[in-house]
């Protein structure tokens, strides 16, 4: 009987029992793994299944995370998964990873892009820069332009960096570092170019134990051609393979449902890393340890104290460059449905259990499973248009050439959310993202309801929203957690004034803060999930943005025209009347 892999993409692959030479040789590594100290708790917790590459795998049969490790031998192969007890040292901590026997892969596919030159290569050598890389470790590029291993290098040393701080023997360790990197160009569906690949791979493996790590920094049409090429032909024989996607998951509940079918023919769940690189930010870390590991914040953390809570993403330039993919999606798959969204569930879930991966998705699922799908009506949409401003003239969205003239996608908007449950029944979360706005901002604000019987109300004049306290946490730039609070000016009378308690970064803490994508190319590597999009996430979040997404394309809802350097159309400022709120982000000062 023939196993079919089904026909995602643009070849299916079988594999027949008659190719499992020696069945015995699979109880024979098992027996192996064993003795070589893997815990007969979690072995007796496995069950069969099949493996596109391998033929046939041995997976756990409850959700906890997994790892893989995969053994093979004598023309076929075991792929095992094995439940790590919780709490415990990951389950492929980095100790291991610098075990000098083993060997860390990194494959860069999409290695000639814009992301790859911008973030993933000066990550990876933020990260060997301060000694989180394993001792020994490769990393490939892999794309189709034609280049050799000096010239990746070459591209690579242009957007190289060492830390601020320190700068010692940077030239040598940018030497070293480009050193280990190689290129090899391919075709994304080609299996043929994925297999000399693995050669390459092998080669500077040498034998060793190696765990393989690939990051598809291509567009989205391609990654099931290049999960499947990559698992079936360059997966790790001897350790483990995860793959890092980046976003679209997908433009809506079904295709992105699709696109978590078509990977998973060739990757467990527990291999697929979905990166959200907000959730790498630092204060975006820095919410559950806000909340709930200071005693003054969680008690008010509710509908009791908060008035509405707002999600604000401001970008002061356009999509120069990248037109192209921003009209198939717009602001809100681009931003909202996966930033913003994943800052909200962070902020307004309830405690997990523990700091457990699972434990904490848990609760980011039920939160967003608590929620209201999006109405039009509490929806604007708006485009940037083109505007000059002291003799210089900052272009339209759709003046881009890859973008069609009369394109209707939003570049900026603004919603209300609600979440349907005891904590958050009845407050507002709004959210605002726009390019070409007037400012680069990313912020969390928190706006209090009024003090009641305030003692002080005649100080604050008939204004009394302006007297509420807000706690604003500022992503970026300018990292800052700031709380206004009504304060007396010093002197002999009695004259509030409105000031701030302030938490900022730079002063705090100066020293460079780590990019995203160092914090998840490193958690990615020691097989930590915890800051990474589970699929059942992802549905939830695509179930509340999909029919919206679909009305605003039915009904071919017109953008509000705002100009390139703007704050934005005025429809926002409606939207937050309507459910009784101000936009926090109004006073310069702020
Ligand atoms: N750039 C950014 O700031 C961000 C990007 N992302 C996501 O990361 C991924 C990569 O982004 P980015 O680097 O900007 O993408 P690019 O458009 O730069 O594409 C990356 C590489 O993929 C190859 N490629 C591009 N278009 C196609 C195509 N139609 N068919 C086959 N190959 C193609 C090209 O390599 P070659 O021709 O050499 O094969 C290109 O260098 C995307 O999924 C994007 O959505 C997410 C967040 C931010
Ligand atoms: O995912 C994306 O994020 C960037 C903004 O990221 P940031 O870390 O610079 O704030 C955005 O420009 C891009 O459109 C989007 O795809």
């Amino acid at each position: 009987m023939a196993v079919h892999l089904s026909p995602c993409s643009s070849s299916s692959t079988s594999f027949t029992p008659s190719s499992f030479k020696n069945k015995t040789a699979q109880f024979s590594k098992f027996i192996t793994l064993i003795r070589e100290g893997h815990s007969p708790k979690w072995v007796s917790q496995i069950r069969p299944r099949i493996h596109p590459r391998n033929g046939f795998q041995l997976k756990s049969s409850n959700g906890h995370p997994l790892d893989a490790v995969s053994c093979h031998g004598d023309g076929m192969s075991l792929g095992l998964e094995h439940i790590e007890p919780r709490g415990k040292e990951d389950s492929f901590p980095i100790s291991d990873s610098k075990n000098i026997d083993s060997k860390l892969s990194i494959t860069v596919v999409g290695a000639s892009g814009d992301l790859a030159k911008k973030k993933i290569f000066p990550a990876l050598f933020a990260l060997y820069y301060e000694d989180c890389l394993p001792e020994d470790f490769i990393v490939f590029g892999f794309a189709r332009t034609k280049m050799t291993d000096e010239e990746l290098r070459n591209m690579i040393s242009r957007t190289l960096t060492c830390r601020i701080d320190k700068r010692e023997n940077c030239e040598d360790k940018m030497d070293n570092f480009l050193k280990r990197c190689f290129y090899h160009a391919g075709l994304y569906n080609s299996e043929e170019n994925f297999a000399e690949l693995d050669i390459k791979l092998k080669e500077k493996e040498a034998g060793r134990k190696s765990n393989r790590l690939f990051y598809l920094s291509i567009p989205p049409n391609i990654f099931v051609d290049v999960v499947r090429c990559a698992s079936l032909r360059a997966s790790s024989e001897s350790g483990w393979t995860r793959v890092i996607v980046e976003k679209p998951f997908g433009r809506d509940s079904e295709s992105s449902a699709e696109l978590t079918r078509c990977l998973k023919q060739y990757l467990a769940e527990e291999q697929i890393f979905r990166i959200d690189h907000y959730l790498g930010k630092e204060l975006v870390e820095n919410l559950s340890v806000l909340r709930f590991s200071n005693l003054v914040f969680e008690p008010v953390w509710s509908r009791n104290y908060i008035r509405n809570v707002q999600l604000i993403f401001s970008e002061d330039f356009g999509t120069e460059g990248r037109g192209g993919y921003f009209d198939k999606y717009g602001i809100i798959r681009d931003i909202m449905q996966n930033h913003l969204l994943q800052i909200l569930a962070l902020f307004a879930m309830e405690t997990p259990v523990s700091l457990d991966a699972e434990d904490i998705r848990n609760e980011k699922v039920k939160v967003l499973r608590s929620m209201r799908p999006l109405l039009l009506e509490d929806v604007v949409v708006g485009q940037y248009k083109g505007h000059s401003k002291d003799s210089k003239s900052f272009p339209a969205y759709v003046d881009d050439p890859t973008v069609p003239k009369d394109s209707l996608t939003p570049t900026f908007a603004a919603a209300a959310l609600f979440i349907d449950n005891a904590r958050w029944d009845g407050v507002p979360f709004l959210m605002k993202a726009g390019k070409a706005l007037h400012t680069k901002r990313t912020e969390i604000r928190v706006q209090f309801r009024h003090v009641p019987g305030n003692l002080y109300k005649r100080n604050f004049g008939t204004d009394l929203d302006k007297a509420t306290n807000e706690l604003v946490l500022r992503v970026q730039p300018d990292e800052a957690i700031y709380l206004k609070i009504n304060n007396k000016v010093p002197g002999l009378g009695m004259r509030l004034d409105r000031s701030d308690l302030n938490l900022l970064y730079s002063a705090r803490y100066p020293r460079e803060i780590p990019d995203a994508y160092e914090r998840l190319l490193l958690d990615a590597m020691e097989g930590e999930r915890r800051l990474f999009i589970r699929s059942d996430e992802l549905d939830a979040a695509w179930s509340l943005f999909t029919p919206l997404l679909k009305e605003l394309e039915e009904k071919k809802i017109v953008p509000e025209l705002y100009p390139y350097g703007s704050r934005g159309p005025v429809g926002p400022h409606y939207l937050a009347a309507k459910h009784n709120v101000r936009w926090g982000d109004l006073g310069d000062e702020d």
